[in-house]
């Protein structure tokens, strides 16, 4: 089928409502992807025809349910181009996932040992490995970014030592949008031995990783980014490393036997998911990438990109409007200020004409805090945004400069 986004958007309910009196014009999709009508008819099948426990009933609901949820690890598998689907973890999400393989490498680490990260990551991305590095004695080293907002890699081969264990990167910023060239970050890395963690939170929606090519050791995504449900993720992670990391949580489910003497745990992928997860998520997410593939991400990739380069001309010419991340490698969002004008008070003025944008410092403080800002006016860009819908961004823009200098 043909890329026609107008038919496109009558999958999704939410895009029909109106916020203020006026068209919604929903262009936070960083935060969060809205929700085609095949993802919420798969959370009410769920609930309304098979819902039951998975991994431990004999009856036939219980049966149909981890039929459904052991397939759609088998999807999530098939998508990102992974060996084993026991190298799939269902997680609550991208910070969860993350916060997994902070935990596994508190046995890993010591005085003495270095863990890179970039300047562009996510608070989820930074975070647990300060809380690691605190509990290890480990040092934290960073990419640097140039006024671009891409990644000063130059400077990211000066870090690499054989002190180096652990490399963190984000496949896209969520602030910026900057692609950064994970495929080269990984390379370098495993030539000191370094195992890398890559942030996928922002990438999935737009691209399809090829994991195994990427030879990456670990990838986390939320599905609530690909148009799934909130609550669900993925941790893709090499089964060698997966096998050498202890559990993250105790309880139901990833156990082999338990006795008071001593506790044997499950293997993978079971050994990381203790108790009841969120099945109807986890069946959901699947559903969500059925959908994006029936959509092809080739067509996503060539349209957002069409999108982006539109709204980049029509923004820079308001005048005094700069826009923060302008590497040739970017998906569709776009960060910007206006001379003078708080991000905040923006925002507010746009929402008031059905315009959702975010302001403030995006969960990435040390972006900001490199361009000496307090925050920025993201606008994030989706398959399902339309030029129209661009240039009702661009009137309330000017309009809120208009009431605001
Ligand atoms: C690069 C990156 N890394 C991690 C996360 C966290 O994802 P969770 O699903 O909340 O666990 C996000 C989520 N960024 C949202 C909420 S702060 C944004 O508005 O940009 C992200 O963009």
């Amino acid at each position: 089928m043909a890329f026609n986004v107008q038919e496109i958007r009558k999958d999704f309910p939410i895009l029909q409502r109106e916020v203020n009196g006026k068209p919604l014009v929903y262009l936070d999709n960083a935060a969060t992807a809205q929700k085609p009508q095949a993802v919420i008819d798969c959370i009410v099948d769920y609930y309304s025809n098979y819902n039951a426990n998975i991994h431990r009933g004999v009856h036939t609901l219980s049966q149909e349910a981890t039929d459904a949820y052991e397939g759609a690890r088998k999807k999530i598998q098939e998508h990102f181009n992974i060996q084993h689907s026991h190298e799939v973890i269902l997680t609550a999400g991208t910070t969860h996932g993350i916060n997994m393989i902070a935990n596994g490498f508190n046995e890993f680490l010591k005085k003495g040992d270095e863990i890179i990260v970039s300047a562009l990551e996510h608070h989820s991305n930074i975070v647990p490995w300060q809380m690691l590095c605190e509990r290890t004695g480990a040092e934290l080293k960073v990419i640097p970014i140039d006024e671009k907002g891409v990644l000063v890699l130059s400077e990211y081969e000066k870090l690499l030592s054989e002190n180096t264990k652990l490399v963190f990167v984000n496949h896209i910023s969520n602030a910026l949008g900057t692609i950064n060239p994970i495929a080269e970050i990984i390379k370098k890395a495993h030539e000191k031995d370094a195992a890398v963690l890559v942030d996928g939170a922002q990438a999935c929606s737009h691209i399809k990783p090829d994991l195994q090519a990427l030879d990456v050791d670990f990838y986390v995504t939320s599905a609530h980014k690909m148009c799934g449900p909130t609550g669900t993720g993925m941790l893709y992670g090499k089964e060698d490393w997966l096998n050498k990391l202890p559990p993250y949580q105790g309880g139901g489910e990833m156990i082999a036997e338990v006795t008071f003497e001593k506790t044997t745990y499950a293997g993978l992928p079971h050994k990381f998911e203790a108790g009841t997860p969120n099945i109807a998520g986890g069946i959901a997410f699947g559903a969500a990438i059925d959908y994006l593939n029936s959509i092809g991400f080739d067509e996503i990739e060539a349209y957002e990109h069409e999108l982006l380069t539109y709204a980049t001309e029509q923004l820079t010419l308001i005048e005094g409007l700069k826009i923060y991340g302008t590497g040739v490698d970017k998906t569709s969002v776009i960060s910007f200020n206006i001379e003078g004008i708080h991000p905040y008070d923006i925002g507010t003025i746009v929402d008031k004409l059905g315009i959702a944008v975010r302001t403030g410092h995006h969960c990435a403080q040390p972006i900001m805090d490199y361009y000496k800002i307090p925050g920025t006016v993201r606008a994030s860009f989706a398959f399902y945004n339309t030029k129209e819908e661009i240039d009702a961004l661009v009137k309330a823009v000017k309009k809120a400069k208009s009431m605001l200098t």
